[in-house]
């Protein structure tokens, strides 16, 4: 048996091959591609993949997108699986006004973060931070209920936003410091500082909200950059939302896992 994940992002589209659809399984190849490039994969990477027998993927974009991910899996005998947020769902309770307007991303991640977190220790109250093309803050209190987020512009929006908006910015990237003395390094501190604070902010809350130290987890393929910025320890997790997809899966596919 061999399980297909999919994270469809913003710009770019991960998915990871495992030998099951169970948290802890093997990763057997995993690979990246833009959104525009969806269409190279049959032909490409996944030509030279053994047929997964499950899939199951998460999706930002819209319906188009599933539909370009399915064809490519054509190449397969297997249907094509998309999150939706649920109002509860592997032990997360998820407390949006609308829980299905929630992002499948955020909500994927946040189960793979909360089972990560009890897989280490007692129950919790948990920061989890994604940092992407966009970054969201998620709060979650030591039952497991997702209590809310932020959403913020990324890194790399920020910095096409300030060279859009005003009459002369235009620099190369910086280096994050305290102080910063040129434009290149003013940009990026900028940028890097308006995340730790936030997600400063978040913690303060929820601290306040549960009277209990959060755990700290980020996840995303910028991650490691923002990590030595932080206002205090965050724990580096490789990529949260296969963990999730891999805890959904393991659940829903029980039956013909046997
Ligand atoms: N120094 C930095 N600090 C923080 N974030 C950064 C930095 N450099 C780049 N980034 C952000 O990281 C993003 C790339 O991260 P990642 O690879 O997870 O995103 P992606 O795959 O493009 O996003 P998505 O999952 O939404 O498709 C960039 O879009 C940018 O916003
Ligand atoms: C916030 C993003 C862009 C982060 O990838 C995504 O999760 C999304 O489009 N969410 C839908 C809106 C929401 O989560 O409230
Ligand atoms: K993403």
């Amino acid at each position: 048996m061999t399980f297909l994940a999919i994270d469809v992002g913003n710009t770019r589209l991960k998915w990871a091959l495992f030998d099951a659809a169970r948290p802890g399984a093997v990763l057997l190849a995993h690979g990246v591609e833009f959104l525009e490039h969806i269409d190279r994969l049959a032909e490409g990477d996944w030509a030279r993949l053994p047929a997964p027998t499950h899939m199951l993927g998460c999706v930002v974009a819209g319906d188009a997108v599933k539909r370009r991910v399915a064809e490519q899996m054509e190449l397969w005998d297997v249907a094509a699986h998309w999150v939706v947020p649920q109002p509860e769902e592997a032990g997360v309770v998820n407390g949006y006004d609308h829980p299905m307007r929630l992002g499948a991303d955020r909500w994927v991640a946040m189960i793979g973060a909360r089972h990560r977190l009890l897989a280490h220790g007692p129950a919790r109250p948990l920061v989890l931070v994604m940092v992407g093309t966009a970054v969201t803050v998620e709060a979650l209190d030591a039952s497991g209920r997702f209590m809310g987020g932020l959403i913020l512009p990324g890194h790399g929006i920020m910095l096409r936003a300030l060279e859009s908006g005003t009459a002369g910015l235009h620099v190369p990237t910086g280096e994050v410091c305290p102080f910063p003395t040129n434009t290149s390094d003013a940009l990026t501190s900028g940028g890097t500082y308006a995340i730790a604070g936030a997600v400063e902010c978040m913690y303060q809350h929820l601290l306040r909200h549960c009277g209990e130290e959060p755990a700290c987890v980020m996840t995303g393929g910028a991650g490691w950059k923002m990590a030595p910025s932080m206002t205090r320890p965050f724990e580096l997790a490789d990529n949260l939302i296969f963990d999730g997809l891999l805890e959904i899966a393991a659940r829903r596919f029980a039956v013909s896992l046997g």
